[in-house]
């Protein structure tokens, strides 16, 4: 435990750790609400309320519900011999009624937590709340503070000892107004008394989390320390008539006068892509909540002794450079929910307890999640969320990560109707996927790992650099064993699309490229199923709801099977052989062109000079000479794009601005559509169909085939319509063949450049945060490699680690997050983003991808190639 000294005291400080949690648990009474409006307004409206609520709902079947726990609390009290325990005989309903009534007053004088208690209460509160003589008091940080939460990534759930009815109404009839979409779930006593650190442990098992992922806030020291031992991390807050504090307590105990006082590091990802979601994770984010958040970043608080009546937060939230989506999912003890229950939740507090009571499950819910997807940031046209008893339903990642996840946000995700344009106008990076043994410890070689080298065309001819600061990430499937990534980007650098092709069709994936707008570095960001990889500078990470999201829309597109989007992959030695087969004929072919092209010029200039006059010798070699010229144009024209992509990096980020990546929520394209399209298209192939196409087959096929899509990364019209002529870039040589070859030409030298660097750039790394979760080994599988022997077999982490990468896996399913220098925070455009960035990413075998910040300085394949 960490504590800092101030004076003579001791109190422990929220510590960098706090900042690792994904969710905050909230309780009610002295934490977001005042003490006293529980105990002087809302439990007297229960007292005085009691009397007539039991005669008028006494043969209500609620009310019997509520009168047979009652009594068999009545009788546990009695059988634990708990003094002055009021009994209820089986008798006449007026002596039952009367004695119900003393027995309820009792209790209360107590400030018993029973659920019979806090049942009834629930119930009877619910009239005033209807009728408007109750609103839910909330302290004015709160809702700020929740928000900036949320924002940051966090999920919110409250529990309370007040039912989880009772806790709805409050926050569904607040004085702030309807509040409930600030929480991602509700509990109550059902997991257990807040005293009790099995209940915690109960929770923990609900979100499907780890315990250290929940930061718990309560006004109780008890309840504190009872989170503590089930491992969550527990921070107390200090409210007008909350307990005093003990010195171990403070010790203990991070201590927060009000929520702002805790802060969370916005993830880059939340920032980056919800920054104009007006429904963020839980809810919506206010300019205030945003400001907030760089304030406090910025802030610096000296830690001061606390003490009820001065408590200072004293605590500063040490941030951390990235943050990551939780992964969860709620087990078998959420109660079941319909399919439309979830859309009524998300309407009233009234309507959603209506819809509870109709359920055929529970009368009342207990604990109750909400969909995820709803959290970050909402998705218009999702279908119907069930909760469904062993479901991992609740917690739907979406990412948000932004929701992360693509479709929802911004519109990072993007179609691949891009590809037409970027494949036909662009700068083509190729990434030859390596797949290696994980050997060196139990825990990589369950992660897997697959190496991507990205061979780059260049920008042009000057010597190219991969800028040490400037990172791009590929993801791709982690089934994927064997991925032929192709990225192509055109002047819409926001939306440009990543493709992989994997040996078998089921591991098919398109993900997305995205621009990450806070840093100008370029990232890639894929949103396939199997991971996100987000090369922003501030974070990166590969969300499992992303992947069930992902996986949904493929499913419902019919472009795969959910399962067997979601299930590992058998990655067999097949689809690594067919790589190496398409490898070779990638290599023979552009031997061939070259071989052509070579000819074509000697053969001009081979003409037999005594059947020309010399004049015509002259007109000869200066054909050649026109000949060669043309070519070497071609070259050029292919390195100036690169330089075009600076400049489009710098239009993209100008125009998204602050307002993100420039997309309203609801733009984005059908992920579905999408997919299936890709498949036409050819992306997915059989093994033997991918061993025999060759690059530009590809290519072209995508071209063509991702023209009839969408491009929604950048909602502009003329991106979004890209036909085959406006996909031709200036400068660009419109035979594709002989681009091809230079092409290909240029890619072969940058590859040779890479591997002659690479110890070199493993070894220059440095090494950053490199988390794993405990559970990161579930989904994953050693990956067979075919590279058996290669120098560059690493594990994720280790890659990630030597790298300056924080590699973070959550719930098994994996997050990588990519932290990059502060320097391209400042998204400044350099003359090194002209360069050809060669990239090298490892994949770990649960999907996600990390990404090394190697920076190759490489020949001027530009020249080479010729
Ligand atoms: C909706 S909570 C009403 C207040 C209440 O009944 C209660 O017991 C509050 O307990 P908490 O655990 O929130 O401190
Ligand atoms: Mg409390």
């Amino acid at each position: 435990m960490s504590a800092m000294a101030v004076g003579e005291k001791r109190v422990k400080s929220i510590d960098d750790s706090f900042q690792n949690a994904s969710k905050v648990l909230v309780d009610i009474e002295g934490t977001t609400t005042s003490i006293s409006f529980v105990k002087d307004t809302l439990f007297p409206y229960i007292r005085s309320n009691l009397q007539s609520y039991l005669k008028a709902h006494w043969n209500d079947a609620e009310f019997q519900q509520d009168l047979l726990l009652l009594k068999e609390q009545a009788k546990q009290d009695e059988a634990d011999k708990v003094d002055g325990a009021v009994l209820i005989p089986e008798d006449n309903e007026d002596n039952t009624m009367e004695a119900v009534a003393k027995n309820v007053l009792w209790q209360m004088d107590l400030d018993r937590k029973t659920k019979a208690l806090k049942q009834l209460q629930g119930h009877i509160m619910r009239e005033g709340y209807k009728n408007g003589n109750l609103k839910g008091h909330v302290y004015s940080d709160v809702v700020p503070a929740l928000k900036s939460w949320a924002h940051s990534g966090r999920r919110i759930y409250v529990y309370s000892s007040g039912s989880v009815e009772a806790q709805k109404l409050l926050f569904g009839h607040s004085e702030e107004g309807d509040l409930l979409d600030l929480f991602a779930g509700h509990f109550d006593t059902e997991v257990g008394p807040k005293v009790e650190p099995d209940s915690y442990v109960n929770i923990v098992k609900k979100l499907d989390c780890r315990s250290e992922d929940i930061v718990f806030l309560t006004d109780v020291p008890r309840e504190a320390e009872a989170a503590q031992k089930a491992g969550l991390k527990a921070v107390i807050v200090v409210r007008e008539g909350t307990e005093l504090l003990t010195e171990e307590d403070k010790v203990s105990f991070p201590v927060i006068k009000s929520f702002h006082d805790f802060v969370f590091e916005a993830s880059a990802k939340r920032k980056k892509m919800c920054t104009n979601d007006e429904s963020p994770a839980n809810g919506p984010i206010s300019e205030t909540s945003e400001s907030s958040i760089t304030e406090k970043n910025k802030a610096v608080k000296k830690t001061e002794e606390v003490s009820p009546e001065s408590a200072g937060s004293g605590n500063t939230v040490s941030s951390s450079d990235c943050e990551m989506m939780d992964v969860s999912s709620n087990d078998a003890q959420v109660t079941d929910m319909e399919p439309d229950k979830t859309k009524i939740e998300s309407q009233s507090t009234d309507d959603k307890t209506m819809a509870v009571e109709d359920s055929d499950t529970k009368e009342s819910e207990k604990v109750e999640l909400e969909p995820d997807d709803s959290e970050v940031c909402k998705t218009e046209s999702s279908a119907p969320e069930s909760k469904t008893v062993g479901a991992p339903d609740v917690e739907k990642e979406s990412p948000k990560v932004c929701s992360e996840n693509a479709e929802e946000c911004d519109g990072k995700e993007v179609s691949v109707t891009s590809l037409t344009k970027l494949s036909a106008e662009v700068s083509k990076v190729d990434i030859d996927v390596k797949l290696n043994d994980s050997k060196a410890d139990k825990k990589d070689s369950e992660a897997g790992e697959t190496e991507v080298d990205i061979k780059g065309i260049p920008a042009n001819e000057e010597e190219t650099k991969v800028d040490a600061e400037e990172t791009e990430a590929v993801g791709m499937s982690t089934k994927d064993k064997n991925v032929e990534v192709r990225i192509s980007e055109n002047d819409s650098r926001d939306g440009a699309e990543l493709e992989t092709v994997s040996g078998g069709s089921k591991n098919k994936s398109v993900g997305t490229i995205s621009n990450c707008l806070e840093s100008e570095s370029g990232a890639l960001e894929t949103g396939s199923e199997e991971g996100k990889i987000d090369s922003c500078d501030e974070v990166a990470e590969v969300n499992a709801g992303d992947k069930k999201k992902f996986c949904d829309s493929r499913s419902a597109s019919g472009d795969v099977k959910g399962d067997s989007c979601n299930e590992d992959a058998n990655l067999e030695e097949t689809e690594a052989d067919t790589q190496n087969k398409k490898t070779d004929v990638n290599n023979t072919e552009t031997e061939e062109k070259m071989e052509t092209n070579t000819t074509e010029i000697e053969n001009v200039k081979g003409i037999n000079d005594e059947d020309v006059k010399d004049t015509e010798k002259n007109d000869r070699d200066t054909l050649a000479a026109e000949m060669e010229d043309e070519i070497t144009e071609e070259m050029e024209s292919s390195a100036k794009l690169g330089k075009n992509d600076v400049a489009l990096k710098k239009k993209i980020d100008m125009e998204s601005g602050g307002t993100a990546n420039g997309r309203e929520k609801g733009e984005n394209t059908k992920p579905s559509e999408d997919l299936s399209v890709s498949e036409e298209s050819g992306v997915t192939k059989s093994e033997s169909e991918v061993a025999t196409k060759t690059e530009s087959d590809i290519l072209n096929q995508t071209s063509e085939k991702q023209s009839d899509i969408d491009f929604s990364a950048d909602a502009s019209p003329e991106n979004t319509d890209a036909s085959p002529e406006e996909s031709k870039t200036e400068g660009i040589s419109e035979d594709p063949e002989s681009t091809d070859k230079m092409l290909q030409d240029k890619m072969e030298d940058v590859s040779d450049a890479v591997k002659n660097e690479d110890s070199e750039l493993l070894a220059t790394s440095d090494n950053d945060t490199v988390k794993e979760d405990a559970n990161a080994n579930e989904d994953t599988k050693p990956l067979d490699s075919k590279n058996e022997g290669d120098e560059e077999s690493k594990t994720a982490e280790d890659t990630a680690k030597e790298n300056g990468l924080a590699f973070t896996t959550e719930n098994g399913k994996g997050d990588v997050t990519n932290k990059c220098p502060d320097t391209e925070q400042n998204g400044e455009v350099t003359d090194k983003e002209q360069d050809v960035k060669i990239k090298k990413l490892s994949i770990d075998g649960s999907g996600n991808t990390s990404m090394t910040k190697d920076d190759v300085a490489t020949p001027a394949v530009a020249s080479g190639s010729s």
